[in-house]
């Protein structure tokens, strides 16, 4: 079990009472809890265990409180805010057991603490995933106080600003997402003046060099730890870990790189880009992100599954019969077909987002909530799936369609897709994974763009209750009585669990109800973005949510045949009209292994 200590400082006046917090234990019921006249939240997601909490004299006489404590489920690290009655706040990061004489080292008997810094560059600044998640993001997390005392956030593109004209940029990104809040605005001008621009060129040594000169005028002489995010086109990522590793690695603190999608577009592409960032870093450096992890009910499926004695023993084939996992975007490409067009629906949103979901449902219980015990079982469900072939794929392209009165262009008609482009932008999958727990189960996936609506959710849909006595009360169709697990995981996050029951009164009628767990009732918080998940998480050295290269092989070996035959043969996509449910060929698809899709179900009481 992980134990980490936080050094916080504080004032005279409040020392006394960290004594107190540890004496009514206050900590153990909760990893907030009150210091005397100040509240310390820790941003903790793992179960926390509080150990002890006390006073040190440290560096130049600055007092601390020191609190020790155990964090488990997965994360390694957590940063401890304390706000105190006036509103000011501190932010402290953790510093393990195992680096506390680097960080906390004695002179004469007297702790010394040396601080420590992060820097995070946003490499593609300029661009439209830098402006719509990164910044937001981080600047969430400054809000929460999950970032360490010290930190800077730099851009870096080729584009021409200067630290004002991001500023105003990203001012005109950010939202308080935390918005009931009265201090958004002043934080958000504290925010800015951490910000700061470089322009350069993405091959250029140099100019990394004179970014790395930028970021150590901030960093002073503290142990300065380095992150950056490759929010660029998939072709400059190599060079971008070139120069960044040789010319503007940090000297005495760590260097991550968190690189975005797209990983290649083949097995072959993705292991040149692999061979390609292992020339200039270390795996344990590269954290690629697949932003469907960091979501919430994504985040959660593991609790909902081994910490409920109800599900696990039912998480099998003896009693699953089909899982579905489904996205739906209710707009087509609209600005991204020059991307999009190279890879198409399978690529951009199977091979990845729902795979990994996948993988995270049907692996084995790891032996822990470490990162590579997790992610060592990831691979072992994708190395134990059969590879896809075109017997169970149907593919789609939307059409232009008119509805009252609005006419919505079909794919080809965007100016930046060929107009004899068969890229599909629907596709419906049958996978199996051939291993004791999930034989002969069917896993579909369906995933489209300018459909009628936009949902991501992950469907269960549980056998037939063998020799039901209520047979009869169901009808003719007993798929309609099954049980089915719906989680959503966007929009209005929900888990629901649909079961027969009877109508209250003095006959025997059943219907169909929802257990429902609607996050919106339930949770009166804010879920936050899964940018700011993973972000986090990237700063604090946890990559249980992010890919391994051998995850990565082998979610690119299920998918590259079939990709490869789709093109070979130029397999033309069945055409479906902007807004409508797809194309038929999925219910064609899902029928050859007796499954009905669960989000076509003219049930309305799946909309909890
Ligand atoms: N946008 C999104 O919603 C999502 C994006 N992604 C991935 O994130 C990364 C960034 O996406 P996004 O922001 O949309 O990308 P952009 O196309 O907006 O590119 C980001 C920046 O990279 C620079 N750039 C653009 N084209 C080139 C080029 N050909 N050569 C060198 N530099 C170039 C530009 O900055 P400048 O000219 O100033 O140098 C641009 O502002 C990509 O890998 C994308 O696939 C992943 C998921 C979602
Ligand atoms: O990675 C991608 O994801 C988005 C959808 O993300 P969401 O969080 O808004 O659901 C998708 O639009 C895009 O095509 C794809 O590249």
């Amino acid at each position: 079990m992980p134990r980490f200590k936080w050094w916080i400082p504080m004032e005279q006046a409040t020392m006394a009472s960290c004594a107190q917090a540890l004496s009514s234990s206050s900590l153990s019921r909760s990893p907030g809890a009150l210091l005397g006249s100040s509240r310390l939240t820790l941003c903790t997601r793992g179960v926390f265990s509080p150990v002890c909490v006390s006073m040190r004299k440290g560096f130049r006489g600055r007092s601390f409180c020191v609190i020790r404590a155990s964090v488990t489920g997965g994360k390694e690290a957590e940063t401890a805010r304390l706000a105190t009655n006036d509103g000011s706040a501190q932010s402290a990061s953790p510093v393990s057991a195992k680096d506390e004489s680097r960080v906390a080292g004695s002179q004469n008997g007297v702790a010394v603490a040396t601080e420590t810094t992060v820097s995070i560059t946003v490499v593609g600044a300029s661009g439209d995933l830098a402006k719509k998640k990164i910044f937001p993001a981080l600047f969430a997390l400054y809000y929460e106080g999950c970032l360490p005392k010290h930190f800077t956030v730099f851009g870096f593109a080729r584009s021409k600003m200067n630290d004002e004209s991001l500023r105003e940029m990203i001012s005109g990104t950010l939202t308080c997402r935390i918005d009931q809040r009265e201090n958004c605005g002043d934080k958000q001008e504290e925010f800015l003046k951490r910000c700061f621009y470089h322009s350069g060129q993405y091959s250029s040594e140099e100019s990394f060099g004179e970014l790395s000169k930028k970021l150590h005028e901030h960093e002073g002489d503290r142990v300065a730890n380095r992150l950056f995010y490759l929010s660029i086109p998939p072709d400059v990522f190599v060079d971008v870990a070139r120069c960044s590793s040789l010319a503007a690695s940090s000297a005495n603190g760590w260097t991550r790189v968190i690189v975005e999608k797209p990983f290649g577009r083949d097995s072959e592409s993705s292991a040149e880009l692999t061979r390609g960032l292992k020339t200039y870093l270390n795996e344990d450096q590269i954290y690629r992100i697949d932003h469907y992890l960091g979501k919430e009910l994504v985040e959660n499926l593991s609790v909902l599954r081994f910490s409920n004695l109800v599900f696990e023993p039912l998480w099998s084939r003896q009693y699953i019969r089909n899982v579905q996992f489904i996205f739906s975007e209710d707009f087509g490409t609209e600005g991204r077909g020059g991307y999009f067009d190279n890879y198409g629906i399978i690529r951009d949103i199977m091979q990845n987002h729902l795979l990994q979901i996948l993988a995270l449902f049907a692996m084995e219980p790891p032996v822990s909530l470490d990162a590579e015990d997790i992610r060592n079982e990831k691979v072992k469900v994708l190395r134990s799936m059969r590879v896809l072939d075109t017997d169970n794929v149907v593919v789609g392209q939307y059409k232009g369609h008119t509805r009252g009165g609005v006419r919505y262009p079909a794919y080809i008609e965007d100016k930046t897709v060929p107009n004899n482009s068969i890229t599909p932008t629907f596709a419906a999958a049958a996978l199996f994974i051939d291993n004791a727990r999930w034989d002969g189960v069917p896993f579909l996936m369906k995933a489209g763009k300018a459909l009628h609506t936009k949902r991501a959710e992950i469907r269960v849909q549980f056998r037939h209750v063998p020799g039901s006595l209520y047979k009869r009360s169901f009808g003719a169709d007993i798929d309609q009585a099954t049980n089915e697990l719906v989680i959503r995981v966007q929009p209005d996050e929900a888990i629901y669990l649909k079961i027969n029951n009877k109508v209250p009164g003095l006959g025997m009628r059943l219907d169909r109800s929802n257990l429902n767990l609607h996050y919106a009732d339930r949770y009166n918080r804010e879920i936050p973005d899964a940018y700011e998940r993973l972000l986090l998480d990237a700063i604090e050295g946890e990559r249980r949510l992010f890919i391994r290269s051998d995850e990565l092989d082998a979610a690119w070996a299920l998918f590259t045949p079939l990709l490869k035959e789709l093109e070979k043969r130029k397999v033309a996509p069945e055409l479906y009209p902007y807004g409508s449910r797809g194309p038929v060929g999925a219910h064609y698809l899902a029928a050859k292994y007796n499954v009905r899709w669960g989000d076509n179900s003219s049930e309305t009481s799946d909309s909890v």
